[in-house]
């Protein structure tokens, strides 16, 4: 298993090429929290790459969901620093960090059921004003996501948990951003709804868009990603290969929900 310092310089050689910054987000030695409540996040540091897919894990109020609340701006750290390809953005809110190329898919369902998946879709892309730009989206999230091409014209709401989902992935991608933040994606679906939100997710990642996941179905989650952060107590208490963290007993024990499945 890497240090964190090992780790990330692994990914520092390994994605070096053809970005300005070695990593299109970077939240680096963060402290964040509620109020004037205790803090969650405590010199939390993580790093996500182009081209990649990183899975934050870890138990019930380690702070998963807080993370993505500060990288998408809705939370402002006390301290720390996020980076956006290279570029500071501390401090920005959420339309800034948006418009940066940073986009947040909520927890549970944002889906407007009374709405046709095509209304919901365009409703991410309203402040595209350019119209060739918004049907170049529009034909990219329709390929990218079978299931949002063929309920084109049908109400949202008469959608399936899972497919209600992939709306919400394709309403995130119609400004085009760098990296989407997902937190617990497959809340209340059943393990084959799961099953394709997951497919889904990596093509997301293969057609260019970097992710940062947040999820309490770890195992599953950790199958999907390429790096895996183990959150403990407000900070990164390991990180490396998320299959190096599947295949590690004791973090099976400890985190991930028992031993590691036998193949
Ligand atoms: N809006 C808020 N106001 C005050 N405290 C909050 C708020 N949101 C979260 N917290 C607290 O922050 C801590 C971390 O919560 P967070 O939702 O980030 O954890 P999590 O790891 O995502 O948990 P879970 O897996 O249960 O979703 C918890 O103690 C929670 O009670």
């Amino acid at each position: 298993m890497a240090s964190d310092s090992d780790f990330h310089s692994d990914f520092h050689s390994g994605h070096r090429a053809d970005s300005r910054s070695e990593f299109l987000l970077e939240l680096d030695d963060i402290r964040a929290g509620y109020g004037r409540a205790a803090l969650v996040l405590r010199g939390l540091t993580v790093r996500v790459p182009a081209g990649a897919i990183v899975c934050l894990v870890g138990p019930n109020g380690a702070g998963k969901s807080t993370v993505l609340k500060v990288a998408s701006g809705l939370l402002t750290p006390r301290s720390g620093r996020i980076l956006v390809d290279g570029e500071d953005v501390t401090g920005s809110g959420p339309q800034r960090m948006l418009a940066a190329g940073v986009a947040h898919v909520l927890q549970g369902h944002s889906v407007f059921s009374e709405m046709t998946v095509a209304e919901n879709v365009l409703l991410g892309g309203y402040t595209l004003r350019d119209k060739a730009l918004l049907a170049e989206r529009v034909a990219f999230v329709r390929d990218l996501f079978p299931v949002v091409a063929e309920r084109w014209t049908d109400l949202a709401g008469l959608l399936s948990g899972g497919q209600q989902k992939q709306v919400e992935f394709a309403r995130s991608l119609m400004v085009s951003p760098r990296v989407v933040l997902l937190d617990e994606p497959s809340m209340g679906l059943d393990p084959k709804a799961t099953g394709v939100v997951f497919e889904q997710i990596v093509r997301m990642r293969d057609a260019g868009t970097a992710v940062l996941l947040v999820e309490q179905n770890a195992r599953r989650a950790l199958e999907a990603a390429d790096t895996g952060c183990v959150l403990d107590l407000g900070r990164v208490h390991v990180s490396g290969p998320a299959r190096e963290l599947l295949a590690d007993p004791q973090l099976g024990e400890l985190y991930l929900g028992g031993r590691p499945a036998r193949h």
